[in-house]
């Protein structure tokens, strides 16, 4: 034989073993090696078969549903994605599939989306697809790690609110010339038949060709017409690379075909290199602006520009900002991300309302009430609240961006999965949002009415961006991130005449002052104050009887009383043996608090700030009063320094606690100066009564008032108590056991938390949930409105019922943000215990001696003086048991 034939019949065979390896592998050892994963995953059973179905599969059956005609009225899953409805509609939440070889699972979990999601790290965006697909979007879409930061960064603040507002002219441009055309066409008709669909298309082109580029508009234009033909050649490309067989003969390299020289190809091309040219050459004419001193910043390139330039100064390094050719690639990107999506929203938006009459009514009633027929301005906008709702429910129900997918490049676990590496993960948007699971059983339908309450609010604080968050995830993000969301100070310089110590301090610093004050509030030490509970308890109880000595029933007005309570109890915990000091202390504290509220509701008159330097009477007595305060505790303090010196140290008071903490934590670090100053320790001193005593006081006001109203309640905390402790003095171990009374408390505190707005402020640019925030931002997160919400605590949210509670605060809240009555993260209330157990002794106390019902000239008025407090008191009718 001759050496050539042999060598073609080698080459033969080695092309039928090959194949016969092929096919082998298809039909029974990849199936085997796919059953072996699922099994490892605990899935069991002939779900197999249908679960390793393949790319064949998918195409055969989208071309399947999209032959099939729908109506209005279906759903829309299985026509979009049948392959996957019928996974996920069969097998649950999660499902798995192979494209080729590699392993693809499909997630419609909230808890395991949002893992994803979080984390860009471990999970990046799939790329590596259609090479031909990056001539069309690439910027920061496409790229991943360290790289994604930086370009994040820098294109951030192109989105901010206040330079969005800058494009509202182009916006309403872009807008005017399509409603035009529209009118043009109804020039001598009432009405007429027009397919939006294009001139949305062209609407939103236009807003981004001219809030991209700016002036050099029309240059823009022609860019994204280019892009608009390229991205209608890529479908075409992609629609024409399946052929059957395909994996058989040679599955990685079927890639390089997108290589080949075909006339679309080089078409693609081609307009790529025109469409670089165009940008790049606008970009230069601007560089050359930007240098001789002429910035443009109302557009995303100047903006995105500047933004560059700036980080590249920060760095000081001109490698770190965008190259050219990145910036040319964001600019692409913008036309890619910015048009199809809002196009999508805005047709399927008129699509939905011309179905659903009765919002499209409410919707132009809104509109109208807000700007008549005058251009919309930014204002306006922002109070759109039922067009805000449809958006949010047109997305819900076609969102554009319906697949989300991920990569994984070394083996992860997430939620119980523990997926190999090189896994395509896919977070379905469209089975996310159409979950009867979460939506309810009208998950299907158009009803903008389930977005009716926003959690999440901006306004404005003069110049001051302020946000208003009721969301759990939220609220969470932000309490446990107090680096980043920092204590609202700098307001009132008069308050820090009141509040300073920890509640004031951020940072390092409150990282000290809190692990030396820690040991004051150990469940161990709180107990030693227990007799200074009952004793100030006793006090206040011996006076009401008092005042019924001869008759059986009298109306007080509980409050003050409670109030005396509250500060006798931080007199006596604070200050021990010195408590008559403390007292008159907290008297004086006490008016400084009232004239402070005083000064607060004076004060607004332009240019207000700086007159809370005007020495009037009521600033001077507040600065005298300070002073005042300062040299009483001073003198106990280093009364009881010169005690520890002499070796007599005092651990029963919170201040003992202190200073023998302070003392301990600059022996640790061999500096004294490491620990608190002594104007530092009279600062905390002088917290500990206006956050404990106020918070504390209003949470038993609010208890008696609602204990009176719901005389079941208040029978069935009476029983417990009598069964725990008969008519003797309340222990520490039989408070412990007090199940009713702590529901009570714990829905009290749900109902009216005695804090009702946690404020931070954030010193630089953050993100938020979905939200980027600009430096100087104040954030309220609000504990009465997450408490209030009838989506978390169902529909008796508003009512008082104490049963939700009688599983303990996590089974109602699984482990979610939603009950924050002490705060949340590492600044959650150091004074929880201490609170809750000074109240549950007083109600024991109160409940032992007492019934009381509603007096008639009780006013509910709760309002919010730094604390949620009854406006005109809580005057019930006390009865003697
Ligand atoms: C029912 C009673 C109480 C409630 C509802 C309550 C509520 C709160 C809340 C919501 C915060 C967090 C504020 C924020 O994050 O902006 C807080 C912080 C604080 N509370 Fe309480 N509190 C109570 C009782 C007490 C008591 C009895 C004391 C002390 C004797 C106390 C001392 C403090 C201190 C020192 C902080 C600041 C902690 C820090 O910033 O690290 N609280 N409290």
């Amino acid at each position: 034989m001759e050496t050539k034939t042999m060598y073609c019949l080698l080459g033969l065979a080695a092309m039928v073993v090959f194949y016969v390896w092929r096919v082998c592998n298809y039909l029974w050892f990849e199936p085997k090696k796919k059953e072996k994963f699922l099994r490892s995953q605990g899935i069991k059973g002939s779900s197999y078969r249908f679960i390793i179905g393949d790319l064949k599969e998918i195409v055969k059956m989208t071309k399947e549903a999209k032959s099939k005609p729908m109506s209005l009225s279906n759903d829309i899953a299985p026509r979009v994605s049948p392959f996957f409805y019928k996974c996920l509609t069969t097998y649950g939440k999660i499902c798995f599939t192979w494209m080729g070889p590699k392993l693809m699972v499909c997630i419609t979990e909230p808890a395991m989306v949002r893992e994803i999601l979080n984390n860009h790290y471990q999970f990046q965006k799939s790329r590596g697809g259609n090479p031909l697909s990056k001539l069309f979007a690439k910027g920061i879409f496409d790229t991943e790690g360290d790289q994604w930061v930086k370009h994040r960064k820098i294109i951030n603040p192109a989105f901010h609110v206040e330079k969005i507002k800058h494009m509202m002219p182009a916006f309403y441009v872009s807008c005017r010339e399509m409603i035009d055309k529209w009118e043009e066409m109804l020039v001598n008709k009432s009405s007429c038949e027009v397919d939006v669909w294009p001139y949305l298309e062209t609407f939103t082109r236009d807003v981004i060709s001219r809030t991209a580029f700016g002036s050099s508009y029309e240059q823009g234009r022609k860019i994204f017409e280019l892009q608009t033909e390229n991205a209608k050649l890529l479908i075409k490309a992609f629609q024409s690379v399946y052929f059957p067989g395909y994996r058989f003969i040679c599955p990685k390299y079927m890639r390089f075909n997108r290589f080949v020289p075909t006339k679309r190809h080089k078409r693609m091309k081609e307009i790529d290199r025109e469409v670089r040219e165009l940008i790049r050459s606008i970009i230069n004419k601007r560089i050359a602006l930007i240098e001789a001193g002429e910035t443009s910043k109302n557009d995303l390139l100047g903006i995105l520009l500047d933004s560059s330039y700036k980080y590249v100064k920060e760095h000081e390094n001109k490698s770190y900002g965008l190259s050219i050719e990145e910036v040319v690639e964001e600019c692409k990107l913008f036309y890619f991300a910015g048009q199809e999506t809002t196009r999508n929203m805005l047709v399927w938006t008129m699509v939905l309302l011309s179905q659903h009459i009765d919002w499209q009514i409410r919707a132009r009633e809104e509109v109208l009430h807000v700007f008549g027929k005058n251009i919309p301005d930014i204002d306006g906008l922002n109070q759109l609240k039922t067009v805000s709702m449809i958006f949010n429910e047109v997305l819900r129900l076609y969102p554009t961006g319906s697949v989300l997918k991920r990569l994984i490049h070394k083996e992860t676990k997430v939620g119980n999965l523990n997926l190999p590496a090189n896994t395509l993960i896919q977070v379905d948007s469209l089975f996310l949002h159409h979950d009867r699971d979460i939506w309810g059983n009208d998950a299907k339908e158009f009803n903008p009415e389930r977005f009716s309450k926003g959690k999440i609010c901006f306004t404005w604080m003069g110049p001051k961006l302020m946000v208003c968050i009721s969301e759990p995830a939220m609220a969470r993000e932000i309490l446990n991130n107090y680096y980043q969301f920092q204590k609202s100070r700098g307001g009132n310089p008069l308050s820090k005449l009141v509040v300073k110590g920890i509640f004031d301090a951020e940072g390092d610093q409150w990282v000290k002052h809190r692990k030396i004050i820690n040991p004051a509030f150990h469940v161990e030490k709180i107990k030693h104050m227990l007799p200074a509970f009952y004793v100030s308890c006793r006090e206040m109880i011996d006076k009401w009887e008092e005042m019924l000595l001869d008759k059986s029933s009298c109306e007080v007005d509980v409050w003050p009383y409670l109030e005396t309570f509250t500060s006798d109890v931080i007199s006596r915990t604070a200050f021990g043996s010195s408590y008559e000091q403390g007292r008159k202390i907290f008297e004086l504290q006490t008016e400084n608090a009232k004239l402070l509220m005083k000064a607060f509701q004076s004060v607004y008159f332009p240019g207000y700030r700086f007159n809370r330097f005007v020495p009037t009477k009521r600033h001077k007595r507040m600065k005298e009063i300070d002073r005042e305060v300062r040299a009483l505790i001073r003198s106990i303090i280093n009364k009881r320094v010169a005690l520890i010196e002499a070796g007599e140290t005092s651990n029963d008071d919170l201040l003992g606690i202190l200073l023998d903490s302070n003392y301990k934590y600059s022996k640790e670090l061999e500096n004294k100066s490491y620990g608190l100053s002594i104007e530092e320790v009279v600062e905390e001193c002088k917290l500990f009564y206006f956050a404990g005593q106020e918070t504390t006081g209003n949470t038993l006001a609010w208890t008696m008032v609602l204990l009176s109203q719901h005389i079941d309640w208040q029978t069935r905390a009476r029983e417990e108590v009598l069964h725990v402790f008969g008519k003797s003095k309340p222990d520490i171990d039989g408070l412990n056991q007090l199940k009713t009374i702590s529901m009570i408390l714990n829905e009290v505190l749900r109902l009216y938390p005695p804090v009702s707005v946690l404020r931070r402020l954030i010193h630089k640019e953050t993100k938020v949930g979905n939200f980027t925030l600009p430096a100087n931002t104040l954030i309220q997160v609000s504990p009465l409105f997450l408490h209030h919400d009838r989506d978390i605590w169902g529909d008796d949210a508003k009512e008082f019922n104490p049963e939700r509670f009688s599983k303990g605060i996590s089974h109602v809240t699984k482990g979610q943000a939603s009950y924050i009555p002490f705060g949340g993260g590492p600044r959650i209330c150091i004074g929880q215990n201490f609170g809750m157990l000074e109240a549950k002794m007083a109600l024991a106390m109160i409940l032992q001696n007492f019934s009381f019902e509603l007096s008639s000239s009780y006013s509910h008025a709760p309002h919010d003086m730094f604390t949620l407090q009854p406006q005109f008191g809580a005057h019930l009718i006390l009865h003697k048991l």
